[in-house]
């Protein structure tokens, strides 16, 4: 078996005044899906955050819903949860790539966004990353998202 060492976890930010997230997931695999949405709604409790959520159908729609949402409501930072699991065919590429890239393009445009949309083999692999008392992707994904509205608002500041 491969060597592992654990992934270093930046403590989370603090970040004062109005905080306001949205949470964007696709419960196509539900019970992997509100495991990461208990996890970021925890770390974004933890941060004082205000927390709203949408669901959408699968993958493929949340970086969509993700830019209807920037440009009609005054958010700071997007959550995207949801799964993806391989399947027969090659449409399992298309929904991870098509739906990270998306995200990465908003991200590129300045909108404060951390990915949390599992992309796994099995829904063993799923389970584990989605338990908040697991790997908590959920709460990881709140976190690189709170990370980067620390760094959008201080670099205003600046
Ligand atoms: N296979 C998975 C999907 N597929 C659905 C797409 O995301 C999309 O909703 C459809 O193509 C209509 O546009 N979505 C997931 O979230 N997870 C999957 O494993
Ligand atoms: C992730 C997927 O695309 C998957 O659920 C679709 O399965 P398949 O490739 O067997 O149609």
């Amino acid at each position: 078996m491969a060597a592992s060492i654990d992934h270093h976890q930046l403590p989370l930010p603090r970040i004062g005044g109005d905080l306001r997230l949205l949470i964007v997931v696709s419960p196509y695999y539900r019970q992997i899906a509100d495991g990461l949405v208990r996890g970021a709604r925890a770390a974004a409790a933890e941060a004082g955050a205000a927390v709203d959520l949408a669901e959408v159908p699968g993958a493929l729609e949340i970086p969509t819903a993700i830019a209807l949402a920037a440009s009609r409501q005054p958010y700071d930072g997007y959550v995207a949860l949801g799964c993806v699991v391989r399947g027969e065919t090659t449409h399992y590429d298309t929904v991870c790539n098509d739906s990270s890239r998306g995200l990465t393009l908003l991200g590129l445009q300045g909108h404060c966004i951390g990915n949390g949309i599992l992309t796994v083999e099995n829904i063993d692999q799923a389970l584990v990353r989605a338990d908040p008392q697991g790997q908590n992707k959920g709460g990881g994904a709140a976190a690189a998202a709170l990370h980067l509205i620390a760094l959008k608002r201080r670099w205003d500041c600046g």
